[in-house]
C-alpha cells in the first residue's frame, strides 16, 4: 500500500496506526543516508562466567580464550559426546542467567526447556547443540542505552552450549579441533529491531557489556570472544515498512561492528535505488576491505531439525528462587549513573567514572581495569563529591595516563586520596601542591598519609603569613622590571606572568588569588 503524505506529523500518526514506524526517531534524517531509515537488531552470545560448563562438571578455566590452557585438556567425556554420557545442568549457569534477565527487566519464565539444534561440523561432536529454541528462560526485557535516552526491547534470553574451535592450517591442509570451549555455557540475548544507527548499536553493545560485568555473569569481552554479536541490518524508505534483514556474523569489536553496519546500509541502499530487492542472507565481514560478503542465502539456510532434548527435564524456577536473586542484585549501571548525577556530578564526569568502572578503558597490555566507582564512593563518603570526582577523573587519571598506567595500577589508597582531598578542602595545601603530592605518591608508591608528606616536603600552605607573600612578590617585581612596568600601565595579562614567578618561588604553597591581590597592591 502506498501512502503519499507531505505532513510529517500525519505521517507518523498514519504509520503508527499502520504499525509501519516503530518510533518517532524514524523520522530523524541521517545526513549519511537522507530519506532512509536504518534498522538494527542484535543477537549477543555472552559466555557465562561460571567455573564449570553448562552440562558437565568439567572446569572451563578462567576464560576459554585463555591460550595458556593446552588444547583438549578441559574436555569431559560428555563434552566429547561419548556414548552413554548424560547432561547435568549446572545451577550456577542458571543463576547467572537469571541475574542477567533480572538486570534486563525481563520476565523469568517459571518453566523453560532445552532443545537440540542439529548440524554437522567438526567442532560439534554430538552433531547437535543444546539450546532453548521453543521455550527460552526469559522474555520481554528492556535495556536503556547509556548515551541516549533510547530503550531497546529484549525479545528473549536463552541458555545454550558453545561449540569447540577449529583452526585450519592451509599449508598441510589439516583442521585442528580444540574441544576446550565445547559445552561452555552461553546466554543468547536477542534484541528486537529497535536500534536506528551504527552509534545506537555500539551504545547497545557497550551498555550491555557494562551490565553483564556489573552482575558478574560474563566478562563481555568482544576481542577475547567472551561476547560475540550477530548483527541484523535492514533499511527502508522513511515511513515504509521494515526492509529485509541481513545477518552479519562474527564481528569481534564494536568498531568493526559499526563499520560493518555502515557498509551494509550502503549496500542495501544501492540495491534498492537500482530497483533491486535485498535478498535475505547471512553475511561475513572482511576487515581489510571494510565490507560484508555473502555466506549463505535464506534458501540455503540449514534445516536444524529442532527437537526437545529427551535427556533434560524442563527447567522449573520457583518464585522464592527468583525473589532471592532479585534481593541480592548489585547496583546496576543505570541506577549508579542516576545516583551520581543526583549528587551533582556532571554528565561527563559520570561517563568517565562509569567507563573506567565497566572496564571499557583498554589498557596498554590489553588488560581491563575496574573498581573506579567503588573507589569514588569510598573517598566521597562525608566529602564533597564534586571535589572528589574532579581529583579522580581529571588529576588522578591524567597523572596515571602520563605514567602510562591504568586505574588498576593506581597506588593511592582510599585513605590517602581522602586525606589529600581533606588537605585541599581545608586549604592546608594549594591545588598546585596537591598535584605535586599526588605525583610524589604515584612515583614512590609510598603508603604515608598526605598530611605527613605535606609537612615533610614543606608543601603546607602559608596563607596567613603575609610577610612571606609580600617578600616573594617584591622579589618577583624586582626580577621582572619590564613586566612590572607593563602591569602598572594596566596590562592585566602580564600580571599572570609575575604571579607564576611568585608561585614558583613559593613552591606552589601560595594561594594564587592572594598573590595577585598582593602584587596589585605593591604595583600601584
Ligand atoms: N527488519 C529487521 N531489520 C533488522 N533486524 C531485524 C529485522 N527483523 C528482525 N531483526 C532482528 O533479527 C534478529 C533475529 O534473531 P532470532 O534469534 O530471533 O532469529 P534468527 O536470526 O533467524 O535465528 P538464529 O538464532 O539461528 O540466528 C533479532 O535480533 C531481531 O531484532
Ligand atoms: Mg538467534
Ligand atoms: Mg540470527
Amino acid at each position: 500500500m502506498l501512502v503519499h503524505v507531505s505532513n510529517p506529523t500525519t505521517l507518523v500518526r498514519l504509520s503508527r496506526s499502520l504499525s509501519l514506524v516503530h518510533t518517532s526517531r524514524a523520522l530523524n534524517d541521517d545526513p549519511r543516508w537522507p530519506g532512509w531509515d536504518v534498522v538494527v537488531g542484535i543477537e549477543v552470545h555472552a559466555q557465562i562466567k561460571s567455573r564449570h560448563k553448562l552440562f558437565s562438571e568439567c572446569g572451563q578455566g578462567s576464560l576459554t580464550s585463555d591460550y595458556s590452557v593446552p588444547p583438549n585438556t578441559r574436555v569431559s567425556p560428555y563434552d566429547a559426546a561419548f556414548p552413554g554420557t548424560l547432561p547435568r545442568l549446572n545451577p550456577r549457569c542458571v543463576e547467572l542467567g537469571v541475574r542477567t534477565a533480572i538486570a534486563l527487566n525481563a520476565s523469568v519464565q517459571r518453566r523453560s526447556s532445552f532443545d537440540r539444534k542439529h548440524y554437522f561440523y567438526a567442532d560439534l561432536p554430538a552433531g547437535y547443540q543444546i539450546t532453548q529454541h521453543y521455550a527460552p528462560f526469559a522474555t520481554d526485557g528492556r535495556l536503556t542505552l547509556s548515551k541516549e535516552d533510547v530503550h531497546v526491547r529484549i525479545k528473549q534470553l536463552q541458555l545454550e552450549q558453545d561449540t569447540g574451535k577449529s583452526t585450519f592450517d592451509p599449508r598441510n591442509r589439516v583442521s585442528e579441533i580444540d574441544l576446550n570451549r565445547a559445552g561452555t555455557g552461553l546466554m543468547e540475548i536477542v534484541s528486537e529491531p529497535d536500534m536506528r544507527s551504527p552509534e545506537e548499536a555500539a551504545d547497545y553493545v557497550r551498555t550491555l557489556q557494562a551490565l553483564l560485568r556489573s552482575v558478574g555473569s560474563s566478562d563481555g569481552n568482544m576481542e577475547q570472544g567472551s561476547l560475540r554479536c550477530d548483527v541484523n541490518v535492514s533499511v527502508n524508505r522513511q515511513g515504509a515498512p521494515l526492509g529485509t534483514r541481513c545477518e552479519i556474523k562474527n564481528l569481534n569489536s564494536v568498531k568493526f561492528m559499526m563499520i560493518a553496519i555502515v557498509s551494509e546500509v550502503h549496500r542495501h541502499i544501492d540495491l534498492l535505488e537500482q530497483g533491486l530487492a535485498v535478498p535475505q542472507e547471512t553475511r561475513g565481514f572482511n576487515e581489510d576491505r571494510a565490507e560484508t560478503y555473502s555466506l549463505r542465502s535464506k534458501e540455503d539456510a540449514p534445516d536444524y531439525r529442532y527437537m526437545p532434548d529427551p535427556n533434560l527435564p524442563p527447567l522449573l524456577l520457583n518464585e522464592a528462587y527468583v525473589t532471592e536473586i532479585c534481593q541480592s542484585m548489585p547496583e546496576l549501571p543505570q541506577a549508579a549513573r542516576a545516583r551520581l548525577l543526583a549528587l551533582g556530578l556532571s554528565r561527563r564526569d559520570v561517563d568517565v567514572l562509569m567507563d573506567i568502572d565497566s572496564g571499557r578503558e583498554i589498557t596498554f597490555d590489553g588488560q581491563r581495569s575496574g573498581g573506579a566507582l567503588a573507589y569514588f564512593d569510598q573517598v566521597a563518603q562525608r566529602r564533597d563529591p564534586r571535589l572528589v570526582v574532579n581529583w579522580i577523573t581529571h588529576e588522578l587519571l591524567g597523572q596515571l595516563a602520563s605514567r602510562r598506567e591504568t586505574f588498576s595500577e593506581n597506588s593511592i589508597s582510599v585513605e590517602q586520596m581522602g586525606g589529600l582531598i581533606d588537605l585541599l578542602h581545608n586549604k592546608k595545601i594549594t591545588g598546585t601542591s596537591g598535584k605535586s603530592l599526588m605525583r610524589h605518591i604515584l612515583a614512590t608508591r609510598t603508603t604515608t598519609m598526605p598530611s605527613t608528606l605535606a609537612q615533610e616536603l614543606s608543601l603546607l600552605a602559608s596563607p596567613a603569613d603575609d610577610s612571606n607573600l609580600e617578600a616573594w612578590c617584591a622579589e618577583a617585581i624586582a626580577a621582572l622590571p619590564e613586566e612590572a612596568d607593563a602591569a602598572r600601565r594596566g596590562n592585566a595579562n602580564v600580571v599572570n606572568k609575575i604571579v607564576g614567578r611568585v608561585m614558583k618561588a613559593s613552591r606552589g604553597t601560595a594561594n594564587a588569588q592572594s598573590v595577585k591581590a598582593m602584587l596589585l597592591k605593591l604595583l600601584h
